[in-house]
């Protein structure tokens, strides 16, 4: 008998199709969509987007074997419980690195140059001097995979001086990868620009927060394409209305949506935008094909 497949929200059709050569298939979109009801007492594995599966819902699959991540962060999954269980948890660490690099690139660019306030329409001409990244500093948090992509971006096409605080790395490890090991606050301290790449785990929920903004330049901005909970929010806006930072590029934030009544929204100097910094054609495809390989990999006999 094939092994039962969750796949809950639309994927690349591709690894769709790829699992569908092995598995029984039920998804969780579109005619015939399966209802959570029907599904999670008979699958085996789960190919899952960015949602919550905690115990309770884990308790209700009892045959499920793998968790395939479709991405790199796990902090949705209840993983201390899965791993008591037995289950599997995967994740696709290369497949959208290229993809929220440039996103995190073309945040940082946005918010230099004035584009989110520009693009309204309404926005005067002589309010909108940007400044260069050309030459600037760039602070990355977190040295994995894509901040060391954002470094290669900012240092090959802007000539940006690179710095990066990863305490999981040794100083070599990060000038091997192009930047200058420092410690975090004196790295808030000389940045023109703050990039966090760092998964949201207990140890980096909040890791910006009023303390590190009162040490950045005032014209300072930050960008955050990893996960909300790692910058706290409600201190960026009193930063932002205080002056003590220059602006924002978010991706991702503690409530996604962002809710239109949140304290970040509405500003000229904030770029908001809604989770697809690993959403391109191309990433989309790798990392739909890399989690179902991981599921074929478990599950298939
Ligand atoms: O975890 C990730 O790599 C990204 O946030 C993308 O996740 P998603 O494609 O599952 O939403």
């Amino acid at each position: 008998m094939r092994p039962v497949v969750w796949v809950p929200r639309e994927i690349h059709a591709d690894a769709v199709a790829d699992l569908e050569t092995w598995a029984d298939v039920r998804r969780g979109w579109g005619v015939g969509a399966a209802t959570e009801d029907v599904v999670a007492p008979v699958a085996e594995g789960v190919l899952l987007r960015t949602a919550r599966l905690d115990a309770p819902q884990l308790k209700r699959m009892p045959r499920l074997r793998v968790v395939a991540r479709h991405g790199v962060g796990t902090d949705t999954v209840d993983t201390a419980y899965a791993r008591e269980r037995g289950i599997r948890v995967t994740t696709t660490p290369e497949a959208n690195v290229l993809s929220v690099a440039e996103h995190a690139v073309a945040l940082l660019m946005a918010v230099r140059r004035g584009i989110g306030a520009a693009a309204t329409g309404t926005a005067s001409r002589d309010d909108l001097i940007g400044g260069e990244l050309s030459g600037s500093t760039l602070g990355l948090i977190g040295f994995g995979r894509i901040a060391r992509r954002v470094a290669r971006i900012g240092q090959g096409g802007f000539g940006m001086r690179v710095l990066a605080h990863d305490p999981g790395l040794s100083d070599d490890e990060v000038r091997a990868g192009g930047a200058q090991p420092l410690p975090l606050d004196v790295l808030l301290s000389e940045a023109d620009a703050v990039s966090v790449h760092v998964p949201l785990v207990p140890t980096t929920r909040g890791l910006l927060g009023a303390e590190q903004f009162r040490r950045m330049p005032s014209h300072a901005i930050v960008i955050n394409t990893s996960r909300g909970g790692v910058v706290d929010e409600y201190a960026l806006a009193e930063a932002l209305d205080a002056g003590e930072v220059g602006g924002a590029g978010l991706d991702v934030s503690e409530i996604e949506p962002m809710p239109d009544d949140h304290p970040l929204r509405g500003r000229a100097n904030v770029v908001v935008t809604p989770h697809i910094g690993g959403q391109t054609r191309e990433a989309m495809r790798r990392v739909a094909m890399e989690a179902a390989a991981a599921l074929r990999s478990e599950l298939a006999s």
